[in-house]
């Protein structure tokens, strides 16, 4: 493969006059610009040769193809990459020359077809795959439309209904169910592949298979006006679960298109509305945000080492509560042997017992079987003591915020755990050299951060100090992956990434209430504006205890930036802690459904008369976009610290971070892309004038203020970062 392109095709024409077209593109075979022209030059051969009498299309080692090659649209963003006439690559190659070929051809589909290697694979005129080989159209996920005529195929071959599903949730079928649908033709083991779809496009040539196209079946479709009503209930549940994307609409106009006015109609529409979503600003938040998340597991000086992750056969966790039952949870989904350890019986009943409830619950949904909840559990053994940690590869502490106690731990763990065993604390503020102070195995503790509840959520921060081993992070990627976590590697400090960014986000939003604006506009502002949920609706959820516990290691540890606000522990006094006390900023009714609490007022009130702040008519009339501006600008503040002192390597793992790890909406990129998209000038002096008008809270951090003064981008790598890593 010349060094300039990317990916080819190559063609054999066997004996029997069948041309084997194989995509080759590694990884994953995605359709590079390189490997569709490719592929349109072997067709015209294949279709002029006498020797040839039909096709296979097929993708090399074991993957058909995972979609048209992302990076091109990244490319075309960007402006270095022209994008080909609208309609090139579906309607003249992938329609008019393969699908409308006087040859036909086969799909031979081992692994996996997504997106663009599914679209291709639908153009065929038959599609043999091979047990469990996934099969989906998760362009939407990514901001783009299935553009290589999936808005019209798909729903000709399994139905409206089914596909819009498939599209709508960017969920992949496995190759069984496909064939149940009648998107499969066979499905026949690895080893069969090849020659049954040989001799399936033969029998076709012959007559004794039928030569389908599928953009001319109509069998599938319901009549015109059931299409409609179905399209409009799935417009308004778009509308719902996504009011801020328009791509998804988009491609439902393409597909309405083709079902009124002919599927010819409708390619042409998908092609239009194809080129068109690229440019949207979701589109390239939602980019940058898939190579984003792929790029967290590369970290400089760790993983470009050659090290190979070992084998963790046995992982130990201390301490049975919230945390550490749910990290045992994720582990023994995973088929890790865990040994729980807690200080009595009661303790340890009520350990195994959350663990056992997070598997029924499973059980309850229908998504897992009562064997497999009966094998998941028997990898978990309780312990009262460390006798048993003699043989584990990694240990979990997961007790509470107390230094001393945590020291008292690891000095044990050393003691009795073997030599290579990794020690992890899952704290989310204290500092890991702390923690280690009493042991001589510095170079073996690491943090892993789990997000509660830790077997549902995708982040797992990585903590290193300046002595963690780079074979230790390796070893934790690799259980991240297995544990199928998002792990992003950070530097030691309080708060680490996450709780670092959280923090002044919930500190603004008390703020803002103090001096006069509505909590419950706030949490609306901030909700519409992609967040799972508001600031004070988000307190309330993880409880007053923990917010005050995390406040208070930042208001010892970054005094001079932390607005002291009093709304809660005043709340607290009440007995109001949130949602477990069905009271705090909301009153909850017993379905958890949240509703505003006029009684509120008062502790406004009070708090304001205590911090002696005053109502600011200016700050009472906030528009929505000035609170997103002053809750979430003081957030990009911080992940520029977190930057600039080389807690994140790279600012894209800060992106990722604020996604997974505070639900920032990853159609916005993360939160250094999105303040890039806004310009770090404009953030810089939004920041000045509100430091100077209502104090150092909002002060811009000297990188904000050296990169805006320049207007230069946040999120360009930091040249001579005090790095702490
Ligand atoms: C006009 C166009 C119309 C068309 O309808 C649009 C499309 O098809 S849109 C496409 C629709 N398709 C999709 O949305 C599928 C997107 N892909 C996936 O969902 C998963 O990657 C997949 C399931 C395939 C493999 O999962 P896994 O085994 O956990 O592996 P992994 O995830 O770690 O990836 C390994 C490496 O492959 C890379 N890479 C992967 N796919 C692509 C691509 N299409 N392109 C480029 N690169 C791609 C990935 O970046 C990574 O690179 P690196 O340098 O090693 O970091």
């Amino acid at each position: 493969m010349d060094s300039r392109t990317k990916g080819k095709t190559v063609m054999e024409v066997g004996g029997d006059g069948v041309a084997v077209i194989t995509l080759i593109n590694p990884p994953v075979n995605s359709l590079s610009f390189d490997v569709l022209y490719n592929l349109k030059s072997n067709y015209e051969e294949a279709l002029s040769r006498n020797d040839v009498k039909a096709i296979v299309i097929t993708g090399a080692k074991g993957k058909f193809s995972g979609g048209f090659d992302i990076s091109g649209f990244s490319e075309i963003q960007k402006g270095t990459m022209k994008e080909p006439k609208v309609g090139f690559i579906s309607i003249d190659i992938i329609t008019d020359l393969l699908e409308a070929a006087r040859k036909p051809s086969v799909a031979a589909i081992d692994g996996l077809a997504l997106g663009g290697g599914l679209e291709l694979s639908m153009a065929c005129h038959a599609r043999i795959s091979t047990p469990g080989a996934q099969l989906g159209l998760p362009e939407l996920q990514l901001g783009v439309i299935p553009g290589f005529g999936g808005t019209q195929r798909l729903p000709r071959l399994v139905g409206l209904t089914k596909a819009l599903e498939m599209i709508l949730t960017s969920k992949p079928v496995r190759a069984e169910e496909g064939h149940s649908l009648g998107l499969i033709d066979a499905v026949v083991p690895s080893a069969e592949l090849l020659t049954t779809a040989r001799r399936w496009a033969l029998d076709i040539v012959e007559r004794r298979k039928p030569w389908i196209t599928s953009l001319l079946k109509t069998d599938k479709l319901p009549p015109l006006g059931e299409a409609r009503e179905i399209l409009k209930f799935a417009r308004g549940q778009t509308r719902k679960q996504a009011p801020n994307m328009k791509h998804p609409l988009m491609c439902l106009d393409a597909l309405e298109m083709g079902i009124v006015s002919g599927p010819r109609v409708g390619l042409e529409k998908e092609a239009e509305v194809g080129s068109q979503v690229i440019s949207l600003d979701t589109t390239k938040g939602l980019i940058h945000v898939f190579f984003s998340q792929r790029g967290t597991v590369k970290v400089p000086g760790v993983t470009d080492r050659g090290l190979m992750p070992r084998k963790i056969k046995k992982v130990a966790i201390i301490g049975g509560g919230l945390m550490g039952s749910g990290i045992a949870t994720a582990l023994i989904l995973s088929n890790y042997p865990v040994i729980l350890k807690e200080v009595n019986e009661k303790f340890l009943e009520a350990g195994i017992g959350r663990v056992k409830a997070n598997l029924q619950s499973r059980v309850r949904k229908g998504s897992m079987s009562k064997e497999k909840f009966e094998k998941t559990m028997s990898l978990l053994k309780g312990s009262l003591d460390y006798e048993s940690f003699r043989d584990v590869d990694m240990v979990i502490e997961a007790v509470i915020e107390n230094i001393s106690l945590k020291q008292q731990i690891f000095a044990d763990l050393e003691k009795y755990c073997p030599q290579h065993c990794i020690l992890a604390s899952n704290t989310s503020t204290i500092d890991l050299n702390k923690i280690g102070e009493r042991t001589k195995s510095q170079d073996r503790i690491v943090g892993a951060h789990f997000f509660s509840p830790a077997h549902v959520m995708p982040l797992l921060e990585i903590v290193r100090t300046n002595h963690t081993s780079a074979q230790v992070i390796v070893d934790l990627l690799d259980v991240g992956k297995k544990i199928k976590k998002t792990p992003v590697v950070v530097g030691n400090c309080t708060g680490f990434a996450v709780n670092r960014m959280f923090f002044p986000y919930t500190q603004a939003a008390m703020f803002l209430v103090e001096r006069g604006a509505d909590p419950y506009l706030i949490d609306s502002a901030v909700s519409k504006f992609g967040m799972p949920m508001g600031p004070f609706r988000l307190c309330d959820l993880v409880g007053f205890g923990v917010a005050i516990a995390t406040a208070t290691q930042f208001i010892e540890n970054f005094p001079e930036r932390t607005y002291k606000s009093m709304i809660i522990p005043l709340m607290q006094e009440d007995k109001r802690a949130g949602e477990a006390t069905r009271k705090g900023f909301y009153l909850y009714d017993d379905k958890r459904k949240a509703k505003p609490d006029p009684e509120l007022k008062k502790y406004i009130e009070k708090a304001r008369s205590i911090s002696g702040a005053n109502v600011d008519p200016k700050l009472v009339k906030l528009s929505e976009k000035e609170i997103i501006e002053m809750t979430f600008f003081p957030v990009v503040n911080e992940a520029c610290r977190v930057f600039a002192e080389g807690i994140a390597v790279k600012a894209a793992d800060l992106d990722i971070a604020a996604i997974m790890g505070m639900g920032f909406p990853p159609y916005r990129g993360g939160i250094m892309f999105w303040a890039d998209s806004i310009g770090s000038k404009y953030i810089y002096s939004r920041l000045d004038e509100w430091s100077k008008t209502y104090g150092d809270f909002f002060k811009p951090c000297a990188f904000l203020a050296e990169r805006g003064s320049k207007g230069a981008p946040l999120s360009a790598p930091v040249e001579q970062a005090r790095s702490r890593l």
